[in-house]
C-alpha cells in the first residue's frame, strides 16, 4: 500500500528565534542613545511604527520569493523582477550594510570587553576588538554547523541573562526620570526624525526570508506567523530595554555618553553611578557579549557566504580561508584606525538597509503581482501598503541625509 507521508514542518518559534536572533544585536545598544533627544514615550511611537513597516516589508519580501524556486536568493528575485540596474544597486547596498555591521560589531565588542576588564587587566578597546574578531572568525570559518550551535547557546544564555537583569532594573525604574519630569520645558520632537535610520537597522532581519521559505518548504502561513512572532520578540525586547535604561540614566546623563562617543562600554558605565547592583550589572555585560556574538556570528556568516559566492571561492578549507580574509580583514582594519565609529556605522547600516530592507521588497511585491497574477500568498494592504512602506523608506533616507549634513538639531 503507498502512504504519502505529509511533509513535517519545523515548528514557528524555530524560525522566530532565528529572525528574532538576528534582528536583536548591535542596533539595540544604539537605541536609548540615539533616542535620548526624544525620549521615551516619543521613541516608544517611533518603535512601533518602524516594526510594522519592517515587518510589512519582510511579508513584501516574502510574497515575491514565493514565486521562485526554492531558496532564490536577493539575487534571483531583483534580477528577473527589476532588472539589472537595481540588482547592482541591490547587491551593494546588501554587502555595504554587512560589511559596516562587521565593523560595528568590532568596535562594540572591542568597547564592552575593554570596559569590563579594565579593574582586571589592562587591556585597551583596540586589542580587545582584534582577539573578538579573531574568535568569531575562526568560528565562522570553521563550518556553518559550528555557527547555529553556539548561536543556540548563545541565544539561550541571552533570554537568561535578559530575564534576570532586566527583572531587577524593572522595579528600580523611577517614573521622574522615565517621564523627565525634572525638566521642564523640555524639547523632544526636533530630535525624533535622526534616530530613524537607528531602529530601522534594529528590526533588519531581511537576509533571513528566503532561508526562512525553504526552511518551511515555502508554506506561506509558517513563514509568517515565523516574522510576526520574531519581530515581536524584537519589539518587545526593544521596549523593554529603553524602560529599563531610559527609567534608570537620567536623560542628562547621555550627554556623556555621546560625548564619549557614544559606545556600548559608555553606556554600561553610566550605570555604574546608579542604583544597579554590581550582579545585575555584570548579568547585563553577559548579555551585550552574547547578543553581539550572536548577530556578528549571523552577520559575518552571511558576509562570507556573499563572498564566496561573489568571488566563486570553494568550500574547501583553502576557499574558506580566502573568503574569511576577505571578509574579516578590511573591517578589522577599519576597527583598528577608527575604533569609536559604532554609531555612524549602525547609522549608515540602516541608511543602506533602507534600500534592501524596504524599498526593493515593496518593489518587488508590486512588480510580483504584476507578473505571477495567479500567486497565493498577498502581503496585506495591496498597493496602499507598498506606498506606505516606501514612504517610510523615504522618511529614513532624508533623516539620514539630513543629519549627516548637520541640518537637524542634535541632542548632546
Ligand atoms: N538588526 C541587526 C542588524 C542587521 C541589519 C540588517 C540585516 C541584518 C542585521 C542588529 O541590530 O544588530
Amino acid at each position: 500500500m503507498s502512504q504519502t507521508t505529509p511533509i513535517k514542518r519545523p515548528s514557528v518559534l524555530g524560525g522566530a528565534m532565528i529572525i528574532a536572533g538576528t534582528a536583536v544585536g548591535a542596533g539595540m545598544f544604539s537605541i536609548p542613545i540615539v533616542t535620548s533627544g526624544v525620549w521615551f514615550s516619543g521613541s516608544t511611537l517611533m518603535l512601533v511604527y518602524t516594526w510594522f513597516c519592517m515587518f510589512m516589508s519582510g511579508l513584501m519580501l516574502l510574497e515575491a520569493n514565493l514565486n521562485y524556486p526554492v531558496g532564490s536568493s536577493f539575487h534571483t528575485m531583483v534580477k528577473s523582477l527589476l532588472g539589472n540596474i537595481w540588482n547592482s544597486i541591490n547587491g551593494l547596498s546588501v554587502a555595504f550594510v554587512l560589511y559596516i555591521l562587521t565593523y560595528a560589531y568590532i568596535s562594540a565588542g572591542g568597547s564592552i570587553i575593554s570596559h569590563t576588564l579594565t579593574s582586571v587587566l589592562d587591556i585597551n578597546q583596540t586589542m580587545a576588538g582584534l582577539l573578538f574578531a579573531i574568535l568569531v572568525a575562526f568560528i565562522v570559518w570553521l563550518s556553518t554547523k559550528a555557527v547555529d550551535r553556539i548561536n543556540t547557546i548563545l541565544i539561550g544564555g541571552m533570554v537568561i541573562t535578559f530575564v534576570f537583569s532586566v527583572s531587577d532594573m524593572f522595579a528600580q525604574v523611577q517614573p521622574e526620570i522615565l517621564f523627565n519630569r525634572s525638566e521642564s520645558n523640555a524639547e523632544y520632537l526636533p530630535y525624533a526624525l535622526a534616530a530613524f535610520p537607528y531602529l530601522l537597522a534594529s528590526f533588519g532581519y531581511h537576509g533571513n526570508i528566503p532561508g526562512l521559505a525553504k526552511y518551511y518548504h515555502q508554506d506561506a502561513k509558517s513563514v509568517v506567523h515565523s516574522l510576526l512572532i520574531g519581530t515581536l520578540i524584537a519589539l518587545v525586547i526593544y521596549l523593554l530595554w529603553q524602560y529599563v535604561i531610559q527609567g534608570n540614566i537620567p536623560r542628562a546623563g547621555f550627554k556623556q555618553v555621546i560625548a564619549e562617543g557614544g559606545n556600548i562600554g559608555n553606556l554600561l558605565a553610566q550605570l555604574d553611578n546608579g542604583v544597579v547592583t554590581p550582579l545585575v550589572k555584570q548579568l547585563l555585560n553577559a548579555f551585550s557579549y552574547m547578543a553581539l556574538a550572536s548577530s556578528f556570528l549571523g552577520v559575518s556568516l552571511g558576509l562570507l557566504d556573499y563572498i564566496a559566492d561573489f568571488f566563486k571561492f570553494e568550500d574547501t578549507s583553502a576557499g574558506r580561508t580566502k573568503s574569511a580574509l576577505v571578509t574579516f580583514v578590511p573591517p578589522t582594519v577599519a576597527a583598528l584606525l577608527f575604533p569609536d565609529g559604532f554609531l555612524y556605522a549602525i547609522g549608515f547600516a540602516g541608511l543602506a538597509a533602507t534600500i534592501w530592507a524596504v524599498i526593493v521588497p515593496a518593489m518587488l511585491a508590486r512588480a510580483s503581482r504584476k507578473k505571477f497574477p495567479q500567486a497565493t500568498y498577498h502581503a496585506p494592504g495591496g498597493n496602499f501598503m507598498v506606498y506606505f512602506v516606501i514612504l517610510f523608506g523615504l522618511i529614513n533616507i532624508v533623516a539620514h541625509v539630513a543629519s549627516t549634513l548637520n541640518l537637524l538639531p542634535v541632542y548632546k
